[in-house]
C-alpha cells in the first residue's frame, strides 16, 4: 500500500503525520510499527491520524499511536504540529481549531511568533481517573497533592499521579541528568498498580518559574520531549508547593510552557514548537 506521510516534531518528539479526512484509516498494529520503526520504517515517536470531524462542535477528529503501535487517549506536542499541519495544508482557514480526541476536546492554536498554545483541558488525580490500582501502595499528603509509594527496580519511588486524559507518573529528582530513566522509566511503566501502562516523568524544579524534565514514554521509551508529561509534571509540582503558575520545563529536545490557574476545572495550556520536517511516500506491506 502506497503511504502518504508528513514528517514533524515538537520539541524533538517527532510524529508521523497522516491524512485520513478522505480515506478511512486501515493500518493494522504490524503496519503501525513498521512504519515507527527507525531502522526499517520512517521512524517516530508516535502516528498521528487526522480526521473529519464526528461532532458538529469540533474541526477534526485526532487519533494517536506509540511507536508500540497502540492507540492512546492524548498527545500535546502532536496536537501542536496537527494544529500547525491541518492550517498549513489548507484543510482549514482557522487559527484555532477544537480537536476530538478519545478522551475529550483540545483546543490548539497557532500563535503570532510561531509556537503553538493547547488548551489541553484540566487536569484528572483521583486514582481511578489515571488509572492507578491504590491497593497495598503507601501514600501520604505533600501540600496539595498525594504520593504514592510504587516500588520499582530497586527504587522506593515516591510519585505524582496526573491524568491528561493519558496516564502519567511524576517523581521529583535532585538532577535529571543523574536520573535513572532508562531502568526505573520501564520498570513504572509496566508496573502492576498501573493496569493501562503509565508514562513516567523525572522532573527537577530549578526554580519557581523553572524546571528540567526527563520522561520515559509509554509505548515509546525515552524521548526528547513529552507534552503530556510537561503538563503533568507542571501540575504535579504547582500542587506540591514548588511552581508558580506558569513554568518553563527544559526538556531534551528544547522549551515548553505551562499555565494553570490551580482550579480543579481550570484548563492546563501548553505552549511550544511545531516543526515540518519532509513529506514522503512509503510502500507498506500487507502485514
Ligand atoms: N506516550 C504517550 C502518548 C504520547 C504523549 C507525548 N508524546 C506527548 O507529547 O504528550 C502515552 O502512551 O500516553
Amino acid at each position: 500500500m502506497k503511504l502518504q506521510f508528513t514528517k514533524m516534531h515538537g520539541a524533538g518528539n517527532d510524529f508521523i503525520v497522516i491524512d485520513s479526512t478522505e480515506a478511512p484509516f486501515t493500518m493494522t498494529t504490524n503496519q503501525l510499527r513498521f512504519i515507527a520503526d527507525r531502522h526499517l520504517g520512517i521512524g517516530a515517536d508516535q502516528i498521528l491520524i487526522v480526521e473529519k470531524a464526528r461532532t458538529p462542535d469540533t474541526d477534526f477528529r485526532y487519533r494517536i499511536f506509540n511507536q508500540d503501535g497502540g492507540e492512546v487517549e492524548m498527545c500535546g506536542n502532536g496536537a501542536r504540529c496537527f494544529a500547525r499541519y491541518v492550517y498549513d495544508r489548507g484543510l482549514t482557514t482557522k487559527k484555532k481549531i477544537r480537536v476530538e480526541t478519545m478522551k475529550g476536546i483540545i483546543q490548539p492554536e497557532l500563535q503570532d511568533d510561531g509556537r503553538v498554545k493547547v488548551d489541553m483541558g484540566a487536569p484528572r488525580f483521583r486514582p481511578e481517573e489515571i488509572p492507578l490500582n491504590t491497593t497495598g501502595l503507601s501514600h501520604l499528603s505533600r501540600a496539595s497533592d498525594t504520593l504514592w509509594e510504587v516500588k520499582a527496580a530497586g527504587y522506593n519511588n515516591w510519585v505524582s499521579v496526573v491524568s491528561m486524559g493519558n496516564p502519567h507518573a511524576v517523581m521529583v529528582v535532585g538532577d535529571v541528568e543523574q536520573a535513572p530513566v532508562s531502568t526505573v522509566g520501564p520498570a513504572i511503566e509496566n508496573h502492576p498498580a498501573f493496569p493501562e501502562r503509565v508514562n513516567v516523568g523525572f522532573l527537577q524544579a530549578v526554580s519557581r518559574t523553572e524546571g528540567k524534565l526527563r520522561v520515559w514514554e509509554r509505548g515509546a521509551g525515552e524521548t526528547l520531549a513529552c507534552g503530556t508529561g510537561a503538563c503533568a509534571a507542571a501540575v504535579a509540582g504547582m500542587r506540591r508547593g514548588l511552581f508558580d503558575s506558569e513554568v518553563e520545563l527544559q526538556m531534551h529536545g528544547g522549551r515548553l510552557r505551562i499555565e494553570w490557574d490551580g482550579t480543579p476545572t481550570g484548563s492546563v495550556f501548553l505552549i511550544g514548537p511545531a516543526a515540518t520536517v519532509f513529506t514522503g511516500e512509503i510502500d507498506v506491506p500487507a502485514i
